[in-house]
């Protein structure tokens, strides 16, 4: 791969680090980061919505992606399984460096030409707005992405699929109806299956596209206990227009406007003391 960089993923600058947080930010170790988007730009054929867009993602937190409505959350969170790939006259530039989990591996640039699309949308597991289960079983929309990568033998599968829907909190309501249909199971029921899904390959990434915007409040925060847990496992990055949600649940927040990072911080910083008056704006419901 001829982008690789052997120079580690560098450090955030201080700025995203040096307040006090919610929850205790002693128990965060910004430093180590698993990705770190780098002067990303992106354009739609010849509209550019991304501009230099700069952002560190410590890892095993949640960032919450903010702003209003088409000022570049999902475009950009679209850009870590190189989604924009599937349609001609798109195209990236700057780099989003990952740090890939093993251990002695050099970072790689998810933008470079010399990366597999394809590998990307293993490698980060995605989960949309609405649940969109595939129509099969239970246990064959969650072995989905391993029989992808070959992996046919029953007890693996049998057991891969298990700690996927333990992980997502659902084992326990579908242990029983594994070979039934996924659209048996109701909404809240389906994107936490959309989540196994998405964590059954053991992506280093979990990007999660406002995953409870159609949900009701007890499947929210069922999603949100999940997302709890399994920070510490996967580094997630989450867009949600729900202020709440990412003051409860995020780590670090990033308010976007325009195609432009405005500010980013620790979560409790940028809703208590946002040092962008367009970031205090947008909070206080002045405009968005
Ligand atoms: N396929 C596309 N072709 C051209 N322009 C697009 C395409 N998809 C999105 N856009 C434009 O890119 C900009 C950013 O859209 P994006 O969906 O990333 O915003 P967003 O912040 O996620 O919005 P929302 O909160 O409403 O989902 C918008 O101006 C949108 O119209």
């Amino acid at each position: 791969m001829s982008n690789v960089p052997t120079k580690p993923v560098s450090t955030p600058p201080a700025e995203s680090n040096d307040f006090p947080g919610r929850g205790d930010p002693r128990l965060i170790d910004a430093s180590k980061l698993k990705a770190e988007v780098k002067n990303v730009s992106f354009f739609y054929g010849t509209k550019q919505v991304l501009h230099s867009v700069s952002l560190p993602i410590p890892q095993h937190t949640i960032t919450a992606l903010i702003g209003p409505s088409g000022c570049g959350k999902s475009t950009l969170l679209r850009c870590f399984n190189r989604m924009h790939d599937l349609y001609p006259g798109n195209h990236y530039e700057g780099e989003i460096m990952l740090q890939p989990s093993g251990i002695d591996q050099a970072p790689i640039n998810i933008l470079s030409p010399d990366v597999d699309p394809m590998e990307m949308r293993l490698r980060t597991g995605m989960v949309f707005q609405k649940p969109n289960p595939f129509p099969k079983s239970i246990y064959e929309n969650v072995a989905y992405g391993l029989r992808l990568r070959f992996i046919n033998n029953r007890s693996v599968l049998n057991e891969r699929v298990e700690f996927a829907l333990r992980s997502a909190a659902l084992w326990d309501e579908v242990k029983d109806r594994l070979h039934h249909s996924a659209f048996k199971l109701s909404g809240g029921q389906q994107q936490r299956l959309c989540v196994a899904r998405a964590l059954a390959t053991d992506p280093e990434l979990l990007l999660l596209d406002e995953p409870t915007s159609a949900l009701d409040p007890i499947a929210t925060s069922r999603i949100e206990d999940m997302m709890f847990a399994l920070k510490h496992k996967v580094t997630i990055l989450i867009v949600t227009h729900n202020m709440e949600q990412a003051a409860r649940c995020a780590d670090f927040t990033s308010f976007m406007y325009l195609g432009q990072m405005i500010e980013r911080g620790h979560t409790s910083q940028i809703f208590q003391t946002p040092k962008n008056p367009l970031t205090e704006k947008y909070l206080t419901g002045s405009f968005g």
